[in-house]
């Protein structure tokens, strides 16, 4: 029998890491090696999550590069933005692999990530060595990767949403309108005032209008798969769920197009992706259909009036927004079916 590589997980005992926990126990060819955590070190894992009790009940450690590479194949680095930028090179110097689900290592210059970010940059040796982990669209890349930067939340959504209308040439690249919607796990576990029950509770809130940092990451992919300078206009909203994300998005044909040619030609694009479902014509996915899966499931509607291209893409926030995603692009840098420890139905309802 294969012996099982050693995954380890650094940001311990926030939501990103738990995820990824859950994934890897499940994986048939990873098994869990180190699990850092800054807040709560020698404690262990079952302390923070009681879920886990008789699961996995080992102590939680302290940050060392060199036994982290020693003990592990490969490291996972679900920290918030500004962290990893500092662990990577450690991490990297020491020959280890790894895979980033920050932002720090998605945008490709140090000037575009601090005026969106508002805090220093990675360095520009890193930034040029990492991969960007759409796994859909850049697998290639990936299975030769030592540092994957996965990507946002929000980018996965619209991204595999909207690439395969861009790579063609019907659609405005100007007139491209995101409206998204997450679930309150995408702000993390850290409590803060906009994430508190009573404010998210039978609410529903716009926030980081024009200024949200998944903007450029957005136009960075857009502009690489169309061959166009491409500006979007994207906005975000806060609804009261805990998983899942929406992205709803509006396009200009340049001619006419059925709702059935769209959609042959998305079905097309993603025939042999497992993750990616777009849904037949007449029906539209909503956040529960994936939840807890690492699907991203798309629905298409042409409205022949306004000759507009409406998709609507959802994914769990926490599989294909991240840990499922980052998983996924593990098994294509080992060599591994991308949907190895991943295949499983979304809980309904
Ligand atoms: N939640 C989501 O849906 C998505 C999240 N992401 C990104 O993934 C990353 C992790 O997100 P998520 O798990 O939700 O965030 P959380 O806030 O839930 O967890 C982050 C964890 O990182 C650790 N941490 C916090 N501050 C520091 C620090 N200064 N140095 C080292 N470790 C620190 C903490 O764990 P401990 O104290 O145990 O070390 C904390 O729980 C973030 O960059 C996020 O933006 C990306 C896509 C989707
Ligand atoms: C609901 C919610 O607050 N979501 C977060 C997603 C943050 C995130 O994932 O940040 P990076 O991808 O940049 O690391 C937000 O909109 O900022």
């Amino acid at each position: 029998m294969r012996e099982r590589m050693k995954a380890a997980v650094i940001g311990g005992t926030g939501y990103g890491a738990v995820e990824l926990i859950r994934l890897i126990k499940i994986h048939p060819h990873l098994k869990i090696g180190t699990v850092v955590s800054n807040s709560q070190a020698g404690n262990s894992f079952s302390e923070a999550y009681p879920h886990l009790t008789g699961i996995l009940e080992q102590p939680l450690e302290k940050f060392d590069p060199k036994t982290l590479a020693e003990q592990n194949d490969v490291v996972f680095l679900a920290t918030p933005s500004g962290v990893s930028s500092r662990l990577v090179p450690e991490l990297m110097e020491e020959g280890v692999r790894c895979i980033d689900l920050s932002g720090d290592f998605r945008l490709k210059t140090e000037e575009q990530y601090e005026s969106w970010y508002k805090h220093p940059s990675a360095d520009r040796a890193y930034l040029n060595q990492a991969i960007y982990g759409l796994s859909e669209i850049y697998a290639e890349k990936i299975s030769d990767a030592r540092l994957i930067a996965n990507p946002g939340c929000y980018p996965t959504a619209t991204n595999l949403g909207l690439i395969p209308i861009i790579r063609t040439n019907l659609v405005d690249f100007e007139s491209i309108i995101i409206d998204a919607k997450s679930g309150v796990s995408g702000a993390g576990r850290g409590l803060s005032l906009t994430s508190h029950y009573v404010e998210i509770n039978e609410n529903l809130k716009a926030y980081k209008l024009g200024k949200h940092q998944h903007i450029p990451e957005i136009e960075q992919v857009l502009e690489e798969e169309s061959g166009h300078p491409i500006t979007v206009s994207f906005t975000t909203h806060l609804v009261p769920m805990t998983r899942g994300i929406m992205c709803t998005m509006y396009v200009n044909l340049k001619r006419n197009l059925s709702t059935l040619e769209v959609y042959e030609l998305y079905k097309k694009f993603y025939k042999n992706k497992p993750f990616v479902r777009v849904r037949p014509v007449g029906t539209i996915p909503a956040t529960k259909e994936v939840w807890g899966s690492n699907y991203c499931d798309i629905g298409l509607h042409v409205d022949e009036r306004t000759n507009r291209l409406t998709i609507i893409s959802v994914i769990d926030n926490l599989m294909k927004g991240a840990s499922g995603q980052a998983i996924q692009n593990a098994n294509l840098m080992f060599g591994w079916d991308e949907s190895t420890g991943l295949i499983n139905i979304p809980m309904y309802p």
